[in-house]
């Protein structure tokens, strides 16, 4: 049963706990199998790819068998309804033209001393994305991360994706990735795909960055080979974070946080509420909607360990605890979010405002990406967007007299660093010859 407690002291230690939930000692042993496959990949290639396959999806493969194939594609529209294949089409045309918007540009700008500085974004040349398919299929997340990756301007996009039962991949997965034009998709999931895209293999190229979500093995990969390579963010295990009062319906609020508990057995699901009624109320509806829910064991191990109801004092003490917990999806179901609380937010993923705007609007069709900074990273971090694929370089252009004008700061400046050649360089070019 969903546990629930009124706001003192230990509230705190136990939002923080859920958060550090993919940093605690359990985690570390998750790790060292992770630092394996990355060296064994990282060594041995594609002979590790497989051998870790055969191990965590018990699944055979050759070599050739790595590269999903065209005719396997054109297989996949047979099995999928025309209804899905819509949704998947307005999908993309929704996360298109969200992530189409302030696209970041590059800028010049000429000073009056004629001095040239400006900004000048690239796309990056390859970029890995990560499909997750353990416990559930994601054509979804094919969609968020491969369109932005062709807004940016990326030439090559590669897709990694586990392989199910008999070697095959979601239809769903694949559909969506014909859909957005993917050419390039390897049936390899896990530490052992993001070390493949990350080092390179014969048959699996390496890439720039890495993106997409994943569970913890796959989040652990990515943290251990960021430096190698760009990632995006922590995009770990699922958690929502819903802050309500009374005007909330507990049978709604509880259907949102089954829909963030049912990704994974390490997802999160969070109430904070000033409302001791809809507390209740709330935890007999989880009780109700788990009866049938066909995944119902994963999900109540999920709010065992990783779910919460907190009765809080004021709406203002919510906001506080939820921007300590820095929630991946935070959902605003009170009256007047823009006002009573909106303000108040500074750390979170995504925010969801009002009575009808269930996290999953996110997930699916909005537009906005739903590629999240989990446990805690949306302190610092960001969705995925346009900018994660881009980069930009520095511009500087300087005259001659605009370098004369600063020769004697840069000399000072060198000579405090005790960088002779740096000085010298610039009294080389405007000292005047005798
Ligand atoms: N934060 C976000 O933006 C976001 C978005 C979508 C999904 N998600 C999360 O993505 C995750 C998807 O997880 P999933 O499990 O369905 O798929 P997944 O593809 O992330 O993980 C499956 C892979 O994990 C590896 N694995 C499984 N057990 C292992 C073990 N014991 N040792 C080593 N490797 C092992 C296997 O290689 C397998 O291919 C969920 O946690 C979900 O909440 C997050
Ligand atoms: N809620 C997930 C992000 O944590 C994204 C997703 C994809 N499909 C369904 N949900
Ligand atoms: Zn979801």
């Amino acid at each position: 049963m969903l546990r629930i407690i009124t706001q003192q002291a230990d509230v705190r230690s136990e939002l923080q706990r859920i958060c550090d939930r993919t940093n605690d000692e359990q985690v570390l042993h998750k790790e060292a199998t992770v630092r394996e496959v990355l060296q064994a990949v990282k060594r041995q290639g594609d002979k590790a790819v497989l051998h870790y396959t055969a191990e965590f999806d018990h699944q055979i493969l050759k070599p050739e068998e790595l590269r999903v194939t065209g005719s396997e594609i054109d297989a996949a529209y047979q099995q999928v309804s025309k209804e899905l294949v819509e949704a998947i089409r307005l999908a993309c045309r929704q996360i298109e033209v969200f992530h189409r918007q302030r696209v970041p540009k590059s800028w010049i700008h000429f000073d009056d001393d004629e001095v040239v500085l400006g900004k000048r974004y690239t796309p990056v040349d390859r970029a890995g994305i990560y499909v997750p398919g353990g416990r559930a299929a994601y054509p979804s997340t094919v969609l968020m991360n491969a369109i932005p990756a062709q807004v940016a301007g990326v030439r090559r996009i590669i897709m990694v994706t586990p392989p199910g039962a008999s070697k095959t991949i979601y239809p769903a997965v694949l559909v969506a990735a014909q859909e957005v034009g993917l050419q390039e998709i390897y049936r390899v999931g896990g530490a052992q795909a993001i070390a493949a895209l990350a080092y390179g293999t014969k048959t699996i190229p390496k890439v720039d960055v890495i993106t997409g979500p994943g569970n913890i093995y796959v989040t652990l990969a990515k943290k251990l080979v960021y430096g190698t390579v760009g990632i995006d963010s922590l995009a770990g295990p699922s958690e929502v974070l819903i802050i309500a009062d009374e005007t909330a319906n507990p049978v709604h609020v509880a259907a949102d946080m089954l829909a963030q508990a049912e990704h994974d057995p390490m997802a999160a699901a969070i109430l904070l509420t000033t409302d001791p009624a809809l507390a209740k109320n709330v935890q007999v509806a989880v009780e109700r909607q788990l009866v049938d829910h066909p995944r119902r064991t994963l999900t109540e191990k999920a709010l065992a360990h990783y779910g919460l109801i907190v009765i809080v004092e004021s709406l203002q003490a919510a906001a506080e605890l939820s921007n300590e917990f820095a929630p991946e999806h935070l959902e605003l179901e009170v009256e007047d979010p823009w006002e009573k609380v909106l303000p108040f937010i500074r750390h979170a993923g995504a925010i969801f405002l009002g009575h009808s705007t269930p996290e999953a609007v996110g997930d699916y069709i909005a537009g906005p990406n739903h590629t999240l900074p989990t446990s805690g990273a949306a302190r610092y971090a960001s969705p995925l967007g346009v900018e994660t694929f881009l980069k930009h370089s520095s511009i500087i252009q300087y005259s001659q007299t605009a370098l004369e004008k600063v020769a004697g700061a840069i000399d000072a400046l060198a000579a405090a660093e005790g960088l002779p050649s740096h000085a010298d360089s610039v009294r080389r070019r405007v000292q005047k010859e005798e």
